[in-house]
């Protein structure tokens, strides 16, 4: 099902640089949550302090009942069975063949018999479409391919946590669809607790079911999808839609002036774009932490933009959903769990004010 991570109150610095203060979010079991930030924000620094890799100065990471920073080399050890993690550059051993790249965490933490791996290994590489490239050579296979390969690896163990970073690095577009489609449909199999790093804005847009945000040493926003699509946070916002004007410059942070001279020229950050509808597995049946389209903007009294989770088939979502929970005998997805529909109080953080409507 999935394990529970919460992080409150983490900071971590290398020397006298400090890369992120007081960082405090939930990724909720199960549901699939991304982390966006300009470039050297501490993404990888974050994933690499929530598998244990790096220490941080201060804060909790509790992963279910135990909180990472304070175990013992053993605890830390058999916690960090619980984790997947694909790295940047997919990290696979250039003299191993993929197949026994695969292997290597079963060979190296189980106990498993070579039958057993190889069914395991076969299982995974099915999952990630890589059957009949067993014997090749990471230097024989296309960045695509690495990257399913990476994720094959990262899935032998079983995990209830996947990490992993930058997934779209080096991809081209087409590229990138299909492994979004394959993250959508993994976590629909394996029902784990997904974080993903990314720089690619369709990615962010449709992908996750929370979508979290790190700039100038801080992590701006995290929360439902709708929320930071709806958002009127201007950082959140520039970000999202990936537009020039806004807070964030060329070199991370724009300063005061280049602000003011924006302000003047009346330089304006546009309309929100429709909320595009979630990416579907590729069965088309419900995650099992699925959210329903527009619950977290109903629950909170705000109008989408025109046009939002309409599809280029013209397909209105929210219609559709209905019809599909039927399909699936009623009680599916997560309903109005509590990563979308927050307890009663004030609106989170950066939320549009109830009921306003977008400009
Ligand atoms: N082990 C380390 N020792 C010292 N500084 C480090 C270490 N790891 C990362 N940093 C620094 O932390 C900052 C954040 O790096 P990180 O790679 O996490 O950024 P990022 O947001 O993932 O960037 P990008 O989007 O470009 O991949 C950078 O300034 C980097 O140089």
């Amino acid at each position: 099902m999935g394990v529970e991570i919460r992080v409150e109150g983490l900071t971590k610095s290398f020397g006298r640089q400090v890369i992120w203060q007081d960082v405090s979010l939930t990724l909720p079991a199960g549901e699939i949550s991304v982390l966006l930030g300009p470039s050297g924000t501490g993404k990888s620094v974050f994933l690499k302090s929530l598998v244990g890799l790096l220490k941080p100065d201060r804060g909790n990471i509790w992963v279910g009942d135990r909180n990472l920073p304070y175990l013992s080399e053993r605890e830390l050890y058999e916690t960090r069975k619980l984790f997947g993690v694909l790295f940047q550059d997919g990290a696979l051993f250039g003299s191993m063949n993929l197949f026994d790249n695969i292997a290597f965490p079963l060979r190296e933490h189980t106990n498993k018999t070579e039958a057993e791996i190889k069914r395991i290994v076969m299982e995974k590489m099915e999952m990630v479409g890589l059957i009949g490239a067993e014997r090749k050579l990471p230097g024989e296979i296309s960045g695509g391919m690495k990257k399913r390969a990476g994720l094959a690896r990262a899935l032998v163990l079983e995990p209830e946590i996947l990490l992993v970073d930058e997934p779209d690095s080096g991809l081209d577009p087409v590229r990138t669809a299909y492994l979004n489609q394959l993250i959508v449909d993994l976590n629909a199999q394996i029902n784990a607790t997904f974080l993903i790093v990314t720089h690619d804005i369709n990615t962010a847009r449709t992908v996750p079911d929370n979508i979290g945000l790190l700039f100038r040493r801080e992590l701006v926003m995290f929360g439902p999808r709708e929320m930071l699509l709806s958002s009127e946070e201007p950082v959140v916002r520039q970000f999202l839609n990936a537009r020039r004007v806004g807070p964030i410059g060329m070199s991370e942070e724009k300063d005061v002036s280049e602000l003011e001279a924006e302000a003047k020229m009346g330089a304006d950050p546009g309309r929100l774009p429709p909320i595009p509808p979630q990416l579907m597995p590729s069965d088309g049946r419900i995650r099992p932490s699925q959210h329903p389209p527009g619950a977290w903007l109903r629950a909170h009294g705000i109008q989408p933009p025109p046009g939002s989770f309409i599809d280029e088939m013209g397909r209105n979502w929210i219609e559709e959903w209905p019809r599909l929970v039927a399909a699936q005998g009623g009680t599916v997805g997560a309903a109005a769990g509590p990563g979308q529909v927050p307890p009663p109080g004030p609106p989170p953080q950066g939320a549009p004010p109830a009921g306003g409507p977008h400009r």
